[in-house]
């Protein structure tokens, strides 16, 4: 379980994880690396070569038993473990986020804070909203494992120092900003707009866009 495996690959096994159970609830047993790849537009040498890593090699004729598989990718993403997150900055966007159930994919929003003082003492889709002055405090006492950033853009740097004195060892951080973090903690950008333009690339190249492109 300690194997260490291509990140491309890391982000395609949720899909697979995700797909999986959809078929397993529909009670089928197997699947094909043909069949996955029709269903999540990824390439059958790709998925077979992600599937490699974990050790899980499909039979020919047969493909891979969707149970075995499910079991497998659950222990590797460590689907049976809930990773509590808190969210910073509850505008437009992180208003937004808070509607979303991440617990689907084991990841659980259990408070967010904001500057504002009108929003102290709401919540949104049962998650508290403190104010920002009890984040050591709160995260001294509850140990959540990820930020997720949705503050303006200027304060991003100020939030982050204060998430990494305080423990935080992850960050998916939306502001257009890069942060400056020790290595041991982990940031994922996400920027709507790269998306957007690398779709409007690939669409001009007219090239297929998929999943299964390794540079992603
Ligand atoms: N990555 C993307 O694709 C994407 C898309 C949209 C917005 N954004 C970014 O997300 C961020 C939020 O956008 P928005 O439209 O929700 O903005 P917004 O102005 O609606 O919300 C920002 C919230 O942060 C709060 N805030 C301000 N300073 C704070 C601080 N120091 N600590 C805690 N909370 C603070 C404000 O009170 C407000 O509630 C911006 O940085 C924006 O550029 C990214």
């Amino acid at each position: 379980m300690d194997t260490i495996i291509p990140k491309v690959t890391a982000k395609r096994l949720p899909l697979y994880y995700r797909y999986l159970e959809k078929l397993a609830s529909a009670g089928i047993p197997r699947v094909s690396s043909k069949e996955l790849s029709r269903s999540l537009n990824i390439d059958p040498a790709t998925i077979r070569r992600d599937l490699s890593y974990l050790g899980a090699l499909g039979r020919k004729g047969y493909g891979y038993d969707v149970e075995y598989l499910i079991q497998f990718l659950k222990q590797f993403l460590k689907q049976d473990e809930v990773t509590h997150c808190i969210l910073i900055g509850v505008g437009n966007l992180g208003t937004a986020l808070l509607q979303y159930d991440f617990l689907k994919n084991n990841a659980m929003l259990i408070a967010a804070f904001d500057i504002d003082p009108k929003k102290k003492g709401k919540t949104i889709n049962s998650i508290p909203i403190y104010s920002l002055r009890s984040l050591e405090k709160f995260m001294a006492e509850e140990e959540p494992l990820v930020a997720i950033l949705t503050v303006p853009v200027q304060a991003a740097q100020d939030i982050t120092d204060r998430l990494v004195n305080a423990g935080i060892k992850g960050i998916l951080n939306f502001t257009p900003t890069t942060l400056q973090v020790p290595d041991e903690v982990k940031i994922h950008y996400i920027d709507l707009s790269v998306e957007l333009q690398s779709l409007i690339y690939f669409l001009k190249k007219s090239e297929p866009v998929g999943l299964n492109e390794d540079d992603r």
